[in-house]
Order: C-alpha cells, then structure tokens, then sequence
C-alpha cells in the first residue's frame, strides 16, 4: 500500500506469522475470508461516502440510518445476500459501531415471532415481515421494570364476548420503555404481558400487537407513543415508549407455540419447556458475545495499537529520536492484555454461537435437558464479557492521550454502543446471579454424586490441591489453576445456610471464575488445534497473557489456599512481563489479522496507512464550526466584550 507510515511499514516487515493465515483462522477459513471480502467490497461501494457522524445532530443521524437501512436492504436483495453472516458484513459496513432503526425487527422480533408462534401464526406473519410491510420490536422493559420480569405490569385481559384481548397500562410505571425502533419507525411490537383469563393471572405471555396505521403510521386509537430521547449513544435508534389505553386485540394474535387461550377463554399449557417466553433473550446473549469482540474490543486495540505504534513521545536516551509509545513497557501492560482479551472473547463467542444453535436444535426436537445449562452460561459470559469489553475500551482510549479523546479517534461511538451491552439483555449483575444460581445447584447435585457433563463437568471431577505451574506455562497448567478457582468457589459460595442476598458479592465472583475458566479452556482448545507453527505459536502467546493477567490481577483468588505457591506467583509476574515484549514484535500484524476497513473502524488514530497527523488536521478543519471563519455568535457575544466600544458603534 502506498505512502504507509514508515513506522507501520517496518512493523509489518518485522513480524513472525503469516496474517492471511491468522485471518483466515478468526473468520473459519480462507473461503470464509474470500467470501467476506466479496461482500466487504460490495458494501463498501455503496456506503464508504457519506456525511461525518460525528458532525450531525441526532435526528439527523437517526434519518441518515433510515436512509442506509433503505440502501442496505435494497443491497441485500440486489447482491441476493440472504445468509446472515453475509447480512452481518454488509450491515456492519453500513453501520459502523451504530445500529439500524430496524435492529431488533431482525435481532429479537422474528426470533420471538418464529419460536413462539404456532404455524398458522408464522405463516401470517413471517412473509409480511420478511418484505418489510411489518416492521416490529420486542417491548418487555417497562419504566418501572427491566429486570424482574414477574413485576412488567402490561395487561392483556381476555374477553371471551368478542374473543379480544385487552391490552392496557394500569399505571405510568406500566408503559413500555427503551424498546429499540418503538417511537418512530415500528409499526408492530410483540409485547411482553401479563396474562388474564376467567379472572386469573397466568404470567408473562408474548402478544403481536400492531402499532401503526399501515397507510399513513399514525399510532393506532388506544395508544400513545414515542421516543425517549437523547441516551448515552445509540443516537440512530428511535427507543421508545408506548402506553396502551384498553387497547384491543383478536385471541389469534397471542403467540401460542408454547400455551394457548382458547375461545371459551380457557388456558392451555402446552409445553415442559420452561420460561418458555424468555427465549429469546437466550439467543441474543448467546450471539452477543462473538459482536462484543469484533465490534468492541478488537476495533479499540487496533486503534490503540496501530497509533502506539506511530505516535513516538518523549526522551528514553538522550540525543535519539523520541521512541514509539509502544515500546513503553507501561504502554505494552496496558494494551496487550487488551488484544489478548479480543482474541478469547472471539473464540469464546464462536463456541457460543455453536453450543446454542446446537441446544436450538434439540429443543425444536422437544428436548431441553441442556436450556439450562445455556442460559446460565450465556448468562454468564455476556455478563463477563461485556464488562471486559466496556473496561477495555475505556482503557484502549486512556492509552492514546490527549486524541484518543478526540471523536476523531473513534472510541467515543465505539465505547457507548459497546457498554450498553452491560444493562440491555439482562443487566450485568443480575445475569452473573443466574449463572451463580445454576452453579450452586449443580454443585450440590454433583456433591451428592451427580456426573455432570458441559460447562459443569469440572464440579464433578477431582480439582488438583496444588498448582502445577511451572517455567514452562503449559496452556494445560494455567487452565487447571482457573478450573481449580472456579471449583473453589463453587464449593464456598455455595453455603445453603446463608441468605442469598448476603452471599450474592461472593456468587458473582463465583459466576466470573466459572466464565473465565470456561474462556481460558476455549482459548486452550483453539491453540491446540492450529496446524501453522508460526501462528499457533503467537496465538499461544496470547493465551498465555490471558490467563497471567487474569491470574496475577486476581493473585488471593490464587495464592488463598496455597494452589499457586508464592514462588510460582513470582514466575507468574515474570512471565507475564516478559510476553510483552515477546509479543511487541508482533502486535501490529496482531491487529492486521482483525481485517478490518478503516470505514469500518473510523478511526483516523487506526487508519491502516498510519497517517494519523494529515488526516486529523484535514478532519479537524472540516468541522461544521470552523465555517464561517468568524461565527455570528462573534457579534452577538464576544465583540461585547471583546471591543465594547466597536458593538456601541
Ligand atoms: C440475534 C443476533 C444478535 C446480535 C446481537 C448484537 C446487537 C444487539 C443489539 C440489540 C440492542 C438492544 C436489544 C435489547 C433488548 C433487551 O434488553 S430485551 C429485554 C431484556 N431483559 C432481560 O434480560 C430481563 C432480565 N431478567 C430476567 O431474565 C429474569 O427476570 C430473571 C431470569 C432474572 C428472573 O426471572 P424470573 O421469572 O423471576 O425467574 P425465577 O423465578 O427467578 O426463576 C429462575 C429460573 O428460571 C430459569 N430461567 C430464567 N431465565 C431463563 C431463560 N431465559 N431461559 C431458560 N431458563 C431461564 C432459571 O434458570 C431458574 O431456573 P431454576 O431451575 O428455577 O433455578
Ligand atoms: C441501549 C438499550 C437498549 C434496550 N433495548 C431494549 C429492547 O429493545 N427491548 C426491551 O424490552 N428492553 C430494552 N432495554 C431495556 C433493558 O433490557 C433493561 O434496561 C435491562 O433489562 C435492565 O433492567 P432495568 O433497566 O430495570 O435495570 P434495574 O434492574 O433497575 O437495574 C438497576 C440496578 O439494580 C440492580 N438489581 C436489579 N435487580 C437485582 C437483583 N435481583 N439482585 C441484585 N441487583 C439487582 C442492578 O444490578 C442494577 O445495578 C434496553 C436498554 C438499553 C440500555
């Protein structure tokens, strides 16, 4: 590539691996690769141009992603992209680090309509929604509740006269609040409410429920709603709010897969399977893992390391040229263990992804043994991992100074759509809680000698007392001390006598040691399988880092019963530091294995090219207020006081 930073150049002349390997290992293979990049090109085409983000107010950014989700649509149909994978490239190109007004149609809607709706239901519904004519959102959070869901208020009472259901908000802490797309762009919702027919409360149950005028979307008669309003980030969502008055709808349209009103307005409980209505939260969590690395943390580390490796600051021996800040070893402790945790969220949320298509299955089949398991380990990990990835984050921009405060350096989009991931879909401690309650039960089944099997199946195997850690750092050895941990605290925090709440600090610890454990043994799994020497040997660096900086920012979880001696901690320390500047070498191509756009990263500290200095100046002048030269405010405010005697003239 042209006019390469000669600093980046010579980082990519000096590294150890192949990328084009190491990339075709991240997508699942070089035709993967291939195929990417074919529809990368093709989005790219479409949607590299356009108006900064950064320099557009709210409602304009909200209709500029109205727009893009016309053109994205139009593309996919245009290029027949129908797989998602292929839908994902696209649309991640088309929105960089934001979300289309349409995003939970695809993300929570379907999934709800096709997992919870009987066939004539899917067959009403589907084919409008598949062409757009119904565009909906899943609205379960209300004001007053998010979290517990047996508090959501919604009614929906059934009147066997009219074989209606009646849906209303009994209270102002009752409307629906924060559904993604509800306030302007949905016409549909599938609407989380309680149940009542022949005068009792059966629970939770998902109703489609229309919204809008399909001629002219005015809000149906019965509903009020809108828009939230300005939030932390997701500025091109409509999140919105809806207020049912006594609003009616046919019986037909209560999703009824899983239990059924009929005419007479009897209930039907047609399923074993529990928390039936709560599946689809299952599924975004389980597919939210994979999105949190390749959307949070792996963009911030290649925009922290590409520009650490350009941006040269300070004096480390006199008369030379000031050094990259890359090769502060300050610099390498704060960021590689950042690249290291993208590489393992990565995989990890790869086998996420395929453990729950693989337990999807099963339940389809009508067999469920395995739901628990997967919700408490989705819950788990989306906790863990979008904690990881907001700190991360937060840490990438800490690390590039005075600009990687600038919007110019692309962390500000990155860092507010990533960290909205730690409340949606579950708030982050409550999910750590679920996982903690799984772990505490199937610890006691496995302590009355019950096999387990999955992600448990250390809580009945026989834990090594002793750590064995040595100058080597096997892969093996640093999992057995996480699985070690993690055995640890589930046979401490799981004490039936306490109350919960007074043990729910240590059960979220619990929860996080069980999470890391199963990372740190997926990220085992991945190295061993890598045929290149060249790459296993790099990535098995990362591994290693993984697990030492974990270890050693959680040395009493350790070092407490003696499993890792204080001798052993000392090698920890040492090895950890020196992986950094084993892994300095390579840190740049590192990065370059990610494959990502610039138009993706937006970032002009990330740029490929490195030419960081040009660009923000280019970027900077280009901003809406340094046009005109002197602004009319000038006149009506500074000249006052500036020149008091020149306003009086
Ligand atoms: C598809 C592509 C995705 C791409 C992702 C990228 C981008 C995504 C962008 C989207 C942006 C925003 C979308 C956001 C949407 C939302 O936020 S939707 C609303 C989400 N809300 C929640 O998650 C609420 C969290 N609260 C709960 O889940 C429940 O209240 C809680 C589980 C905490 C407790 O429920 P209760 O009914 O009170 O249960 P309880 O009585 O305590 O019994 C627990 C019992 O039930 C089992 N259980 C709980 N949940 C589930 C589940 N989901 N599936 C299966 N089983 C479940 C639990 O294991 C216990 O079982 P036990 O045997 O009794 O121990
Ligand atoms: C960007 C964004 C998009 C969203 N999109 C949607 C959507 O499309 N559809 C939808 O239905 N919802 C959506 N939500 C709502 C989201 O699901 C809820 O905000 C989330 O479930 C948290 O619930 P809450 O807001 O009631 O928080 P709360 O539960 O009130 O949390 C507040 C605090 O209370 C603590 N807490 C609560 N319960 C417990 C407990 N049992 N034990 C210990 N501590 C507890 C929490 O840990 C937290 O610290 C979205 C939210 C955001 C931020």
């Amino acid at each position: 590539m042209a006019n390469v930073n000669p600093d980046l150049r010579k980082e990519r002349e000096n590294g150890t691996f192949s990328v084009e390997k190491l990339t075709n290992l991240l997508d699942g293979g070089k035709h993967v690769t291939d195929r990417r990049r074919h529809v990368e090109r093709l989005a790219l085409n479409e949607f590299s141009k356009g108006e900064d983000y950064n320099f557009m107010s709210r409602k304009e950014r909200y209709i500029s992603a109205l727009h893009k989700t016309e053109r994205a649509l139009r593309c996919c149909k245009e290029y027949g992209l129908t797989k998602p994978d292929e839908v994902y490239w696209l649309w991640q190109l088309a929105f960089p680090h934001e979300a289309s007004p349409i995003q939970l149609h695809g993300d929570m809607f379907l999934p709800t309509l096709t997992r919870q709706g009987t066939e004539e239901q899917v067959n009403k519904y589907l084919p409008l929604a598949e062409k757009y004519q119904i565009i909906g959102t899943y609205a379960q959070t209300e004001m007053g509740h998010g979290t517990f869901i047996r508090g959501l208020e919604t009614t929906a009472t059934y009147d066997p006269q009219t074989e209606e259901f009646i849906l209303h908000s009994p209270t102002l802490t009752s409307l629906k609040w924060w559904p993604g797309g509800l306030g302007k762009t949905s016409n549909y919702a599938i609407v989380m409410a309680l149940l009542y027919t022949n005068g009792k409360n059966y629970g939770m149950h998902p109703f489609m429920v229309q919204l809008r005028s399909h001629e002219t979307h005015e809000p149906l008669p019965g509903i009020t709603i809108g828009d939230i309003g300005p939030k932390f980030g997701f500025d091109t969502i409509d999140n919105g709010f809806v207020q049912f008055d006594h609003f009616r709808i046919p019986r037909e349209d209560m999703l009824m897969k899983y239990s059924q009103v009929l005419k007479d307005g009897t209930y039907v409980k047609s399923t074993k399977l529990k928390k039936s209505s709560y599946g689809v939260m299952v599924l975004v969590r389980s597919m939210l893992i994979y999105y949190l690395a390749i959307q949070g943390l792996a963009p911030a580390c290649t925009i922290a390391i590409r520009y650490s490796a350009v941006r040269r600051q300070s004096e480390q021996t006199k008369s030379q040229l000031e050094p990259q800040i890359l090769d502060y070893q300050t610099q390498q402790y704060k960021l590689f263990p950042i690249l290291a945790s993208a590489y393992a969220v990565l995989f990890t949320g790869v086998k996420m992804k395929e453990i729950y298509y693989e337990v999807d299955n099963e339940i389809q089949q009508g067999h469920t043994e395995r739901l628990p398991e997967l919700h408490a380990l989705s819950s788990g990990l989306k906790a863990l991992t979008s904690s990881m990835a907001s700190w991360c984050i937060e840490r990438c921009r800490l690390a590039c100074g005075g600009h990687g405060y600038s919007a110019a350096s692309g962390f500000p989009k990155i860092y507010v759509a990533v960290t909205a991931a730690c409340t949606y879909e579950g708030e982050n401690t409550v999910m750590l809680l679920q996982c903690a309650r799984y772990l505490i039960k199937t610890y006691q089944g496995a302590s009355n000698g019950k096999k387990l099997s999955g992600s448990v199946s250390y809580l009945s195997d026989k834990v090594n007392s002793r750590s064995t850690i040595t100058s080597e750092f096997s892969l093996k050895s640093l999992v057995d001390a996480f699985k070690h941990r993690a055995f640890r605290f589930q046979a401490c925090g799981s004490d039936p006598e306490d109350s919960w709440n007074r043990n729910s600090v240590v059960l979220t610890k619990a929860a996080e040691a069980h999470c890391y454990y199963y990372m740190v043994s997926v990220f085992e799994s991945v190295v061993e399988a890598v045929e290149d020497d060249a790459v296993k040997r790099v990535v098995g660096q990362l591994c290693q880092l993984f697990a030492l900086f974990a270890i050693h920012e959680n040395a009493g979880d350790f070092v407490q019963d003696g499993f890792i001696s204080n001798d052993q901690m000392e090698l920890v320390k040492w090895k950890e530091l020196s992986l950094l500047s084993d892994i300095r070498r390579n840190a740049v191509l590192l990065v370059d294995a990610f494959d990502f756009h610039d138009e993706f990263i937006g970032s002009i500290l990330g740029r490929f090219d490195g030419n960081v200095y040009a660009n923000l100046f280019e970027w900077a002048k280009s901003s809406p207020l340094n046009k005109p030269e002197v602004q009319e405010s000038y006149i009506k405010y500074l000249q006052p006081l500036l020149n008091p005697n020149k306003s009086k003239l």
